[in-house]
This record gives C-alpha cells, structure tokens and sequence, in this order.
C-alpha cells in the first residue's frame, strides 16, 4: 500500500476536474487527480464532441438531402466504419494528451476508481492511500440505471458512439438531448428509426411550439416516434434481432422489432459507491448537496460540475464552476454561483436552442411581457437551402426595451443563440441592436427582422 499527501486531491478528471487541478497547481498546491476511466471525460470521449463529430456529417448529408433536384442529383453513399474512425481520429488523442499537459504542470495522475474512508481520506483502487486538505468531486455524471426485463441487451449513448456499424433498424429510448440527436443523426445517415419516449415532444424541455415542428422535420426524415410511451423490456430472438415491449400510458402495450436499442432515457450524477456518506457529505439522487461557492457539507471539500446538484448538466457549467472555485480559492475572490443565462442546444435537424425565460416563466413574471412567435421557413436564409423547418420565439420587456427570452429552431440557431445570449447578459437594449450593422446574407442579421 502507498501513501500520498497533497494540498489539493481531485476525484475525476472531465472538464471540471481538470480545469481545478491546473488553477490549484498554477497556485503553487501540491495536486493529485484521478479517474476511474480514460482521462479527459465525458465530453470529449463520449459526449459533446464525438457526438458532435457525427451531427456535422449528418447535417452535410441533410444539406444535400434537401437540395436534391435543385443542384444534386444523387445523395452520397454512407461509409459508417470510415465515419466512425474520423470521429476516433478526435476522441483517441484525448487521454494521454490530457495526462501529459497534467504532468508537465505537475499535477500527479493516479489511475482508479475514489473512494472515501473519512474526510479528507480516499483510497485509490487497491493500493493508493491519500490524504489532503482539500478535496474536489469532479465525477461527473452516467447513465441512469434502466431496469427493464432485457436491459443486458441495450447500448448506452457511450456505446452508440462506438458503433462500427449503423444498424438498419435503430429504436431509441428517451427522446431529450442525446435521444433527439441521435435520432436524426441515425435517419439522416440511413438507419430506419423509432424512437419511444415517456414524453409528450421529440426535445423535451424546449419549447413547445418549436417542438412542433421538430417533430414535422424528424418525421419528414422518416423518424418514427411513440410519445407518451415506456419501454418496458427488451426481448432478443433467434436471429439476433430485438423486440422492444412498448407501454403506452394510455392503451396496449405493443412491440416494435428493431436491430439495436440504445438508452437515452437521461443521466444521473455519478455519487454513489465511493463513500461520500464515510467522509459525511451530504448527497442524493440529484447530486452532491452544495451551497452557492460549491462547498459541500464538509468544510474544505467541494463539488463542481454533473455530479453537484447545481446547474445544469452541461460542459460549460462544469468550466464556469471550476472557474468559480478557482477564483474563490486562489484568487481571493467571494463569488457565489449566479447561472442565468445559459444558452442550450438540442442537436436535432435543424437545431433546437433557447436562453433566458421560457413561455412557462414569462407568464408567470410579473413584468408585462410581450411573447412572439413567427416561422420563418420561407425567410431567404432558410428558403435558399430548401429548410424544412425554421422558426423563432422571444420573450420581450418591452418597457425596458429588452429581450429576456430567445428559443430559435434553424440551421444556424446554434450559433445565432450566443448573440441573443449576450444581448440578455448585457441587456443591449433592443433599439441598440436594430442599429447594429450585420453582415448579410446571414443568419444572424435576421436577428433585426425578428426585432424589428
Ligand atoms: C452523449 C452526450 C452528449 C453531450 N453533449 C453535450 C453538448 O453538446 N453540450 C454540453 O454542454 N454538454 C453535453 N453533454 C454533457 C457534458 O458531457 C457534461 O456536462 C460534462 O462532461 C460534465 O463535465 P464533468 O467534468 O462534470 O464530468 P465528466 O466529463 O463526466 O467527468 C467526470 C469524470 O469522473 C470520472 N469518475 C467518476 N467516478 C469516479 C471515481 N469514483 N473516481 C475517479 N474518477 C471518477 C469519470 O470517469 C469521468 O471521466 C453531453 C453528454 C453526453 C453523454
Ligand atoms: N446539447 C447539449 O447541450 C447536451 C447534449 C446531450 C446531453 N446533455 C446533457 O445531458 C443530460 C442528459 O441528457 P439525456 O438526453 O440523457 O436526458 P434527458 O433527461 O434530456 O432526456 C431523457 C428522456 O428519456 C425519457 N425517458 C425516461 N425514462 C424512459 C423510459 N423508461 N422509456 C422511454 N423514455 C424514457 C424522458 O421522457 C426524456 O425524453 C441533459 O439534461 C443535458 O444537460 C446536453
């Protein structure tokens, strides 16, 4: 057995974790980390970015779908093994490049699943003991566990990225963010789809009429969906195929045949097994309880990015609690977690996104606010490449003069989303922006049709 003593002991190294271990070495503290899988985490290995990766093929392939007759005339053959190995050319490099830039900063790497014996003390797989002043929990978040009859039988999101072939039939389970995108990347490059989720919309959490036509897009791309409905087991025949048992909340149960059934039915904070109790930090199914500079019920230990019940599951939360943390341990600073607001996507074809207050929100605000909706399919931007679908909605005060909520569906709305975001963060008024000078032809210069 080793024993080893730092100032500062990180368990996990996802995007989180990382960024604190380097703002602690940079400090001058003494640093250990470690990961129980690859180093790097769940972003750029099997999340945002290899997702990423297939989405922007899908979405090529969706641009000359669209514009067939008008200038193509063929749609280009799909080659899943050469994908998949574009997409291994970004995710392989990840680990020992992010070992390597820790070291050479100083930062000891261990290799091993944490595990709290008391605070302050964590053993490292079998043979590592370490003690340390302060602790950061960095473990990120998995799969929620789905126990349904047959659940050997299923991929999770990590394994639907590491397909090395598209099946011809793919049923899909959860239909939020990794399920919505999945989905039209699938369709897109060929597979037929079904997707079967609890929810009542293809993008849950977006809004309400931008899912509506999310759904005319998906089902325009041959998405089959059944909403509103449980996947209750999973039953493999003889020929190597599925049949997932579907129980709709109203009606019968019914069966879908299919080659694959991947999980996307949500993720939940990876807290439990590594002795959080042994150490006394309060946690639940939600994540590891923290106050508003990310500290846990234990002084000196904290809890930043997926596995804290904070903000939102997503990688620039985990960077902006890291940072936080930083600034308040390294910098003097006080700062307190303030996250509104934060632009989010729903890769989908076209992508969903919104930032700031939803329609819900606004009709709940006292303020006096103006909510507007138009399709904006046959404006030039979406016209020229033949979109499907494309629409906006804002939420105005239009006594401040100010935007406090944009939801956007359309080809750029990944992109144009941040400009609306900094227009809340900043509240530039909306006289402001109707005399800014935008580059044209472009997405973001419709920004002043929809204000103006
Ligand atoms: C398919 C998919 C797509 C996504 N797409 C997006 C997107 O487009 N945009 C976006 O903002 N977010 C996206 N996310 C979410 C994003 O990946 C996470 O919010 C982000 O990775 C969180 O960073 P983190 O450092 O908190 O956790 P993670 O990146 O999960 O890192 C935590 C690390 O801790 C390790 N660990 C766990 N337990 C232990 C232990 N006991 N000991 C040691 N190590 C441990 C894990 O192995 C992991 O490597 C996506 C997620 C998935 C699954
Ligand atoms: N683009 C992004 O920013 C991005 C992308 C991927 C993931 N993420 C983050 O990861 C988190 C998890 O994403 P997710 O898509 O796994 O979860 P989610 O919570 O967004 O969606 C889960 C879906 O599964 C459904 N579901 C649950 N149990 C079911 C069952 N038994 N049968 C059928 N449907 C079932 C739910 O109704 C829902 O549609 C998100 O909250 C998000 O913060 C973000």
């Amino acid at each position: 057995m080793t024993h080893k003593t730092y100032d500062f002991f990180i368990l996990g190294c996802g995007p989180a974790g990382q960024s604190l271990a380097i703002s602690a070495r940079e400090a001058g503290h003494s640093v250990g980390i470690t990961e129980s899988r690859e180093y790097g985490g769940t972003c750029p290995i099997r999340g945002c970015d290899p997702k990423k990766v297939f989405y922007g093929a899908a979405k090529a392939m969706n641009g000359v779908i669209r514009l067939q007759g008008k200038g193509f005339k063929d749609k280009p053959a799909v080659s899943w093994p050469d994908l998949q190995a574009w997409k291994s050319t970004f995710t392989d490099p990840i680990p020992p490049a992010t070992v390597k830039k820790l070291t050479e900063k100083g930062i000891e790497c261990l290799e091993g699943a944490a595990m709290f014996t008391g605070p302050g003390k964590i053993n490292v797989g079998d043979d590592v003991t370490v003690s340390a002043t302060q602790v950061v929990i960095a473990t990120g978040a998995k799969p929620a566990p789905l126990d349904i009859p047959g659940k050997e039988h299923y991929l999770d999101s990590a394994g639907f990225l590491e397909m090395e072939e598209l099946p011809k039939r793919l049923l899909i389970i959860g239909s939020g963010y990794i399920g919505s995108s999945f989905a039209q990347i699938s369709a897109t490059m060929g597979a037929e789809v079904t997707v079967v989720a609890s929810g009542d919309s293809p993008v849950d959490n977006f809004d309400q009429d931008l899912n509506d036509l999310v759904t005319k897009a998906a089902e325009d791309h041959g998405i089959k969906f059944y909403f509103n409905t449980k996947a209750a087991g999973i039953e493999k025949a003889a020929d190597g195929s599925y049949e997932v048992v579907c129980e709709p909340e109203d009606g019968e149960q019914f069966r879908v045949a299919t080659d694959q059934v991947i999980h996307c039915a949500g993720r939940v904070p990876n807290v439990k097994g590594m002795g959080l109790d042994k150490a006394g930090i309060d946690f639940d199914d939600k994540g590891i309880a923290v106050n508003k500079k990310l500290c846990t019920s234990v002084s000196a230990h904290y809890a930043i990015g997926d596995c804290a019940n904070s903000g939102l599951p997503l990688t620039p939360v985990a960077t902006y609690e890291a940072r936080l943390l930083a600034d308040n341990l390294f910098q003097g600073k006080n700062r307190e977690v303030d996250y509104l607001p934060i632009p989010t996507v729903a890769f989908t074809l076209p992508p969903i996104t919104a930032v700031g207050l939803t329609v819900d929100q606004a009709n709940e605000d006292e303020r006096d606010l103006t909510i507007k909706f138009e399709d904006t399919t046959e404006w030039f931007s979406n016209a020229h490449v033949n979109a499907v679908v494309s629409a906006y909605k804002l939420i105005i005060d239009e006594k401040e003069d100010l935007i406090v909520g944009a939801h956007l569906l359309g080809d750029h709305a990944d992109e144009v989303i941040n400009l609306f975001s900094l227009a809340i963060h900043q509240k530039i008024k909306i006289t402001t922006l109707q005399h800014l000078v935008l580059a044209y032809p472009s997405a973001g210069a419709d920004i002043k049709k929809m204000i103006g």
